[in-house]
């Protein structure tokens, strides 16, 4: 049996192969087609696995066993916090996030320990009209009373209030302030806005440079505890967002989101003054001081609260950046864009020729000012604040960016009680000159200047430009009728007034930045052309401008303090290398000091540029080599906005204290062996004039100004110089020892008036 079984198994096992080739012939076809089958369905589910495993990975940040760093989920979807905390630029390739989830910046409480720690709340503001400020007010006040009624009134401290036209912003924006240890910051920021050039203008161009600064962290103020805005705004003339409506809220949230690594502590908050902005305001007061409570307790922003922000946010912002260059400024309801490109065409004909306005970049130096964009913007509309606050005080405004205003001096003169100091100097007779400017802008924010908040700054041009003879014509019909209004003023003698009817000077610093205007030299050949003299102040900020700028008459940079940090304090410029622009400006001045008469006004305002600056003063002169310095006491104006800027008469030094500073100046010029002399003063306007020897000419000082002689070399166009044009010698009566006042004019004090100070 069992060889019989151990037989068959030989048999069938020499037969297999034939019999597994018959049955391969039989079945080959349905065994290949389900193998395939097999394989593809295998294949196409390994792909399936695959792009779900992706489309996951892009959804959501996963654990991984990669390393611990961490992902902060508050940042842009194509940014991320590396381990220095400086945000890292997404690497090409596929992303892949790791780390543990964290909780949003926005709820975390930014270190704050409620046993230690304390909350500085800071309400800033900007106003123009007033309410905002009121209401600003009033929130800092109701704030405080509020915080005293918690259970621990010690945490919340009292809010300060601060109007953003006066602070310097590098010290609340570029980061938090320094203040006491354990303080930690909570802003909140009510802003109206406004279609006009306003400060705010320049806050905003300022939050966006700092987030764009390569040099500064893209979110230098994520050290506070939160932000929020409230923007005022006006649904009549602005329906709804798109229109405009509290548009510059909009933008100040924006880049505060954006600063503080998106730490919105409640949503921005919009009232429209003519309907809801009582209740808008309520919601708003009340939504903040439960996020203060939040973090009071530790709890950072508190997790919900509305408008912590959600996932998309930010990617919304950066797209709005992104679209940011290409915007266009949002414009009243009904403006259609073709109206402004018929505005541009049309805004600049002078002497027949059109061309566009021209848009001036000033922010740049070391090659020619470039043109930036057009614009049809008006850069003191009739309808603004500005242009009311300006006619208001006398100015006449012509066109959309120039004014013409008569001077104290000119008054005087026509009622014989005499000149201005530029008459016992240069020999210029006040009811004769005409003082205007073409550009009422300026980039600086002077603390000496009476229009803060209401001026339009900025370190561009961005406004239409008005042709050289409409601004021409216009001041001069603006300059006659006001003298033609003084023709019944007690006093004024017939003979001054109808010399009036003829301007002959022209002093182009009235307030604002002359060479800001695109056309100023064309505008100065048309007053040469009218035998009217030129005296032009610049603000040493603009050296290209000063660079291609013709023959004046006399040329003058204001030196309004003799370093870096007092000049930052003074004048508080808008430009951020306003040191390097104002020394280029000093080499520009010295080199042109053969070809134009070139003065350095120093304004001397007590407790800012006086005190032990003469020293600076004499480094500066070494390097300018102006053919004059006129010293002179700063002009007290008296109005609440001056106050505001922190100035009194107590800021208005007496004429003995300019004198002393005088000859403090005069002897450390000497110890650098540099030739001036004190050739005259005004004591009248408290006011002295240092003079290079190049204009004592045999042993007499020449201060005056030959006018008929500058003509002359001017119509000539052969080169020349300041000693081409010397005048007479200077009176004795105006010689320094003698008072400066002409012994002709009736010499007057106004009751009650401090008599020293100056115009001009
Ligand atoms: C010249 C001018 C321009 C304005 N532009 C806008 C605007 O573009 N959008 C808006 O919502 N409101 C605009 N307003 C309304 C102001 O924002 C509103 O009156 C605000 O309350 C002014 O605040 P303030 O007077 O405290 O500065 C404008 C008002 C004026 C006088
Ligand atoms: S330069 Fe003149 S106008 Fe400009 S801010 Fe200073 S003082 Fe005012």
């Amino acid at each position: 049996m069992a060889e019989n079984s151990s037989s068959l198994s030989s048999v069938r096992w020499e037969t297999l192969p034939a019999e597994v080739l018959q049955i391969w012939h039989q079945y080959r076809t349905p065994i290949i087609v389900s193998l395939t089958v097999i394989l593809v369905a295998l294949r196409t589910l390994h792909i399936l696995r695959n792009r779900n495993k992706q489309e996951l990975d892009r959804k959501l940040p996963l654990l991984s066993s990669a390393g611990p760093k961490s992902v902060d989920t508050n940042r842009t979807s194509s940014e991320r916090v590396g381990e220095n905390g400086n945000t890292e630029k997404p690497q090409s390739g596929p992303k892949r996030i790791v780390g543990k989830k964290l909780a949003r910046a926005s709820m975390i409480s930014a270190g704050f320990s409620p046993a230690t720690d304390k909350i500085q709340p800071l309400v800033f503001f900007s106003s123009l009209g007033g309410m905002t400020e009121a209401l600003a007010t009033k929130l800092s006040q109701e704030l405080d009373v509020w915080s005293e009624t918690l259970e621990d009134p010690s945490t919340i401290l009292k809010s300060s209030l601060l109007d953003l036209s006066y602070i310097e912003q590098d010290d609340y924006f570029v980061s938090p302030p320094k203040g006491e240890p354990n303080t930690s910051y909570f802003y909140l920021l009510l802003v109206p806005t406004y279609n006009i050039d306003t400060t705010l203008n320049n806050f905003l161009e300022n939050l966006k440079e700092t987030h764009h600064d390569f040099r500064i962290d893209t979110a230098p103020l994520a050290r506070l505890l939160g932000f929020s805005v409230f923007g005022f705004g006006d649904k009549e003339g602005w329906p709804t967002e798109d229109e405009g409506f509290c548009s510059q809220a909009a933008e100040v949230d924006k880049w505060m989101a954006k600063l503080t690594a998106r730490k919105r502590a409640f949503p921005l908050g919009m009232g429209d003054i003519k309907s809801d902005w009582k209740t808008r305001l309520a919601e708003w007061q009340d939504g903040l001081q439960n996020v203060l409570l939040e973090i009071q307790k530790g709890n950072g922003l508190g997790e919900g609260v509305p408008g912590s922000g959600d996932a998309e946010e930010s990617d919304v912002e950066e797209e709005e950046e992104e679209l940011d260059s290409k915007k266009v400024p949002k414009k009243k309801a009904g403006k259609s864009t073709l109206d402004d490109v018929e505005d541009l065409g049309g805004s600049y004909r002078g002497s027949g020729e059109s061309t566009g306005p021209l848009a001036i970049d000033f922010t740049t130096y070391g090659s020619k000012a470039k043109t930036v964009e057009n614009t049809s913007r008006e850069m003191v509309p009739k309808t603004s604040p500005t242009y009311a606050s300006l006619t208001k005080q006398g100015y006449t405004i012509v066109g959309s960016h120039s004014g013409v205003k008569i001077c104290r001096w000119t008054k005087s003169a026509l009622r014989g009680r005499g000149s201005c100091y530029k008459y016992s100097f240069y020999g210029i007779k006040s009811h004769l000159c005409m003082e205007t400017t073409p550009s009422l802008s300026c980039s600086n924010k002077c603390v000496f200047c009476w229009r803060h908040g209401t001026n339009p700054v900025g370190t561009t041009w961005r406004w239409k430009v008005d042709p050289p003879d409409l601004i021409f014509n216009g001041v001069k019909e603006g300059h006659y009728k006001k003298i033609k209004m003084l023709k019944g003023v007690p006093g004024v003698r017939a003979e001054r007034f109808a010399e009036a009817m003829q301007i002959r000077h022209c002093a182009l610093s009235l307030v604002g930045e002359p060479i800001f205007y695109p056309h100023i030299n064309e505008f100065l050949a048309m007053l040469h052309k009218e035998r009217i003299s030129s005296f032009l102040v610049c603000n040493a900020q603009h050296p290209d401008e000063l660079a291609a700028l013709d023959h004046v008459t006399q040329l003058y940079v204001s030196i309004d303090a003799s370093n870096k940090d007092s000049l930052k304090k003074i004048d508080r410029p808008l430009h951020r290398d306003f040191w390097e622009r104002f020394l280029r400006c000093l080499d520009i001045l010295r080199e042109k000091r053969f070809q134009q008469r070139t003065v350095f006004r120093l304004t001397l305002v007590k407790g800012f540029n006086i005190e032990d600056e003469a020293e600076g003063y004499a480094e500066l002169v070494a390097r300018g080599l102006p053919c004059f310095i006129e010293v002179k006491g700063v002009t007290f104006c008296g109005t609440s906005t001056s106050a505001g800027a922190g100035l009194t008469m107590q800021n208005v030094p007496f004429y003995e204290e300019v004198c002393e500073f005088v000859h403090a100046l005069v002897a450390a010029l000497e110890r650098r062996g540099l030739e001036y002399g004190i050739a005259a003063e005004h004591a009248h306007s408290c006011c002295v004039l240092l003079g290079s020897t190049r204009f004592k000419i045999e042993g007499k000082w020449h201060t005056l100004i030959g006018y008929e002689k500058f003509f002359e070399c001017l119509e000539s166009g052969e080169e020349f110089g300041p000693e081409d044009y010397v005048g007479e010698p200077t009176p004795e009566w105006a010689l320094w020892g003698n008072g400066g006042f002409d012994p002709r004019d009736e010499r007057f004090y106004r009751k009650g008036k401090k008599a020293v100070t100056c115009d001009g």
